[in-house]
């Protein structure tokens, strides 16, 4: 990626969830270019998964991906240091917690036939609740937590962003840059850069759309008030449940808050992404199904014996293809970056996703991780490979002006099918340009990319 020339002046980033937030904060306290953006939110900051989240962070739980690893391994070391600086412990109940496996048998053990509780067990959870033994799947030192929605809204606080309500349209486009979005009911406002941060509604914008697909996965979640708050130690448990013999396997997770509510969460669902993410709500037989697994778990968490409901809630993942995140610069359109497609780990992964896109965007290159893994164009490649050729076709259409020297008139798509042709099917390559006479032109076109 070339260097910018100047850094951008306006930056707009589009979506209000912990991503826009964490963009919004590293462009904000870069080193040399500080850059304060205008941050435009649909609906409120932290109103959809990132306010909905369970809020676990894990150091090395990604580390059978490298790409994801790396993200994951700086964004836990980010985490640790916004904590440091934002006083997270008491604004967003940042905490180290320990972390287990529990297996909840379908059907409750008889008291009588529940040996002595695992020493691993915290007090608070029914000894019952674990046919077999517990496994420690992270410790203080590499789990943690935070309460997501306040830490969105602190870390977009700390930002000094302008936050301005109001539903993104478009974004406009001159001369292959990004000249501003259009926001609903205000009209256009001027950038000279923009983030499209807008979790699974990402692919809402055509110019997403073209280049790669964002789905939206539902999962549910409630959150309960024990009537012994105090008696919850930070344990975060991965749980796995048959409800039935025979039925799906469930993978409910749990996790204690330093507020004294318990937060749990699963039950999911491939469905379409409403267009308000106000309206979303959870389904009675999900909310249902975590209510019972929670009260499996412990008394604690019964309703029946005085645990308060705090929410029951749902919102959607947002997923990619591939299953890695997309960061980066859209292809085509300078000055147009988008992040999104975190799916389960966008709370862990956004503040190194945020700390990536302001350097890229102020210094014209990530350094804190390589970026090249998640950039959009890797999608650009896969089409190119069951379309490039007729792509390649609609090049040699072009009018012989455009096989000048002149690259900015070249969209740098068709230049990336080029390079992409070039690697993986030269003989294509020879065949269709060497009767039009193209190809010296068009390698010098390569050579200045
Ligand atoms: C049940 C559940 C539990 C999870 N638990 C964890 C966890 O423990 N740890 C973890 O790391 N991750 C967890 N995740 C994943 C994490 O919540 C997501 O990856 C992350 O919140 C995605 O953030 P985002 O900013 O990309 O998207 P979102 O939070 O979806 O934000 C997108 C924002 O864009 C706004 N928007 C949409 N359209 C427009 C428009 N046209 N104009 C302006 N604004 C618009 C929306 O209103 C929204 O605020 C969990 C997710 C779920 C669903």
């Amino acid at each position: 990626m070339a260097a910018t020339a100047s850094p951008p002046r306006r930056v707009v980033i589009c979506g209000g969830g912990v991503v826009g937030a964490c963009t919004a904060y590293f462009l904000s306290t870069h080193a040399t270019s500080p850059t304060v953006p205008t941050l435009v939110e649909k609906s409120s900051p932290a109103c959809a998964a990132s306010g909905k989240a369970g809020g676990f962070l894990a150091l090395d739980w990604c580390d059978t991906t490298p790409a994801l690893s790396a993200l994951a391994r700086a964004s836990f070391a980010l985490h640790r240091r916004l904590a440091a600086t934002l006083d997270g412990e008491s604004a967003y109940g940042f905490r180290a917690v320990h972390t287990l496996s529990i297996c909840l048998p379908t059907h409750p053990f008889p008291a009588a036939a529940t040996s002595p509780p695992h020493p691993l067990l915290p007090a608070w959870v029914d000894p019952a609740a674990s046919a077999a033994p517990p496994r420690e799947l992270g410790t203080t030192d590499t789990t943690a937590q935070v309460h997501p929605g306040f830490f969105t809204k602190a870390v977009l606080a700390a930002s000094g962003a302008e936050v301005v309500i109001g539903e993104v349209e478009r974004v406009v486009v001159r001369d292959g840059r990004v000249a501003g979005v259009v926001v609903k009911g205000r009209g256009v406002v001027d950038a000279d850069a923009v983030v499209l941060a807008l979790g699974p509604w990402s692919g809402r914008f055509e110019m997403v759309r073209e280049v790669f697909d964002v789905s939206g996965l539902k999962a549910h979640s409630i959150v309960l008030r024990p009537h012994e708050p105090d008696k919850i130690t930070p344990h975060a448990l991965f749980l796995s449940y048959q409800p039935e013999p025979g039925a799906k396997m469930l993978d409910p997770e749990v996790y204690p808050r330093p507020t004294g509510e318990v937060y749990i969460c699963g039950m999911t669902k491939d469905e379409e992404v409403p267009d308000d993410p106000a309206t979303i709500t959870g389904e009675p037989d999900s909310i249902a199904m975590l209510h019972k697994i929670a009260g499996r778990v412990s008394d604690q968490l019964k309703r029946e014996e005085g645990a308060e409901v705090v929410a029951e809630q749902a919102c959607y993942l947002p997923c990619t293809d591939d299953g890695l995140p997309v960061i980066g610069e859209m292809p085509g359109v300078k000055g147009c970056y988008v992040a999104t497609g975190h799916s389960c780990w966008g709370i862990l992964n956004a503040p190194a996703t945020g700390a990536a896109l302001a350097e890229l965007i102020l210094d014209g290159s990530a350094k804190i991780v390589d970026l090249a893994p998640f950039s959009p164009a890797r999608f650009l490649k896969k089409r190119s490979k069951r379309g490039g050729y007729s792509v390649l076709l609609d090049i040699c259409k072009l009018p012989d002006a455009m096989f000048g020297l002149n690259v900015n008139r070249l969209e740098q798509k068709y230049a990336i099918l080029l390079q992409d042709l070039l690697r993986d099917n030269i003989i294509a390559f020879n065949k269709v340009l060497h009767p039009h006479g193209h190809i010296f032109e068009t390698i010098q076109i390569l050579r200045h990319l």
